[in-house]
């Protein structure tokens, strides 16, 4: 059964001028249990947004607009012997929780929410190792989370488990007795995620976890992350503006720009037959994912604001394949499939399949041959359409 489904999420922040930031719109994706999923873009696309909003960690100003986060978790309220939902529960159409034992995460209340994180669900947000309290002892630090989340785990137990959640990540048990300034970036991060794991949750989301380290210490945190899911089974959902963590460690990935999928599926199609010219624009521009005679290219201009968003796709401004029809409403999610084996522009149902909002998924050889030369992605090139 599915892990975490999220289904056509939009979630706004209201700013001062009495507008608001469209910061993700009719998002969904699914995660398996046990399997790596990618939300990737550029910054300022709503990657972070909505990690944060299904745990209801938005900053203040933001909330969800409409749409649903089913989790395959239960609040211990509700819960039978087994773990799971008591009948009741299910029956009665006060509580968001669904027949087959999935709760709505975005129906539950700050006071629920508090049950679901760390439990079922840990977020490790972007610039984490930073926020380890420089005058606890790191081993402290992740024993203070097992007791507040398990209070009637005993302290000796979770010192314990939390040096055996160091050792898992790569640092030895004793360096539990050290504070954070005695630790290297990379080992800052690794106690971040093994501080994350302290509850034993399903899902760990993982924001830009590679982020402000060396690409040799980049590579060590995605092999102990990948390390952690094999052992304890944990999904990972993870952020990163950076295509090439993508490859390294997804299974399935979403492609986002200002707010909106533009790309999703298994990771091999996504890379092997791209099939958005977002998508082909943010390959041209990272060196590990660019063929190596290729020059790397980036797309030109900025993301857009995001600010009660004109009608028309999204990427519009930036997109050297733009015609009259992109203009008018953003393109739905097509299935990839269908339009290479026959031209046909079919909405894709299964969210699990590979999908691309573009209008032109029926060109795509074409499209993916003039994305390769460089020219295509000058600015004049993209005015002159
Ligand atoms: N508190 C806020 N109030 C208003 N707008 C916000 C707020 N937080 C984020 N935004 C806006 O929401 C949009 C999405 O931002 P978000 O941080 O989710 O993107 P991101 O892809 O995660 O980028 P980054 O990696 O830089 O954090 C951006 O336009 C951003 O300016």
């Amino acid at each position: 059964m599915t892990l975490l489904e999220v289904n056509d999420l939009s979630i706004r922040y209201a700013v001062e001028d009495g507008s608001s930031v469209h910061a993700a719109d009719g998002v969904s994706f699914s995660v398996e249990p046990g399997e790596t999923y990618g939300l990737v873009g550029e910054s300022g696309c709503g990657k972070t947004t909505l990690a944060k909003s299904l745990v209801h960690l938005l900053d203040s100003n933001g909330y969800i607009e409409s749409g649903e986060v089913w989790l395959d978790a239960t609040l211990p309220a509700w819960e039978d012997g087994n773990g799971d939902p008591r009948p009741e529960i299910i029956e009665d159409e006060s509580y968001p929780v669904r027949a087959d034992g999935m709760t709505n995460l975005a129906a539950l209340s700050t006071e629920q929410i508090r049950d679901v994180r760390w439990r079922d669900v840990a977020l490790i947000p972007q610039s984490a190792m930073n926020a380890l309290n420089p005058v606890y002892r790191v081993g402290d630090q992740i024993v203070e989370a097992i007791l507040r989340h398990e209070p009637n785990t005993s302290k000796r137990e979770a010192d314990g488990r939390a040096r055996d959640l160091l050792e898992r990540v790569g640092i030895e048990p004793e360096r539990a007795d050290d504070y954070a300034h005695q630790f290297s970036g990379g080992m800052k991060q690794r106690a971040v995620i093994a501080m994350a794991m302290a509850c034993n949750p399903d899902l760990l989301i993982a924001d830009e976890p590679t982020t402000a380290l060396d690409v040799i210490i980049q590579d060590r945190i995605l092999e102990e992350l990948e390390k952690l899911q094999e052992e304890f089974g944990v999904s990972i959902l993870v952020i990163s503006h950076d295509i090439s963590v993508m490859a390294e460690i997804c299974d399935r990935m979403a492609v986002m720009y200002g707010g909106k999928v533009m790309e999703s599926g298994p990771k091999e199609d996504i890379f092997d037959d791209t099939a958005n010219p977002y998508t082909l624009g943010l390959k041209n521009s990272f060196p590990t994912i660019t063929e190596a005679q290729q020059s790397l290219v980036s797309i030109p201009g900025t993301p857009p604001t995001l600010r009660d968003p004109e009608e028309g796709c999204r990427f519009r401004e930036r997109c050297p394949f733009v015609v009259e029809e992109c203009h008018a409403t953003h393109p739905p999610m097509y299935d990839v499939e269908a339009a290479a084996a026959d031209g046909r522009r079919l909405e894709a149902g299964d969210q699990r399949a590979h999908r691309s909002a573009c209008y032109r998924v029926d060109e795509l050889e074409s499209i993916r041959t003039d994305a390769t030369q460089e020219e295509t992605w000058t600015a004049q090139e993209i005015e002159n359409r």
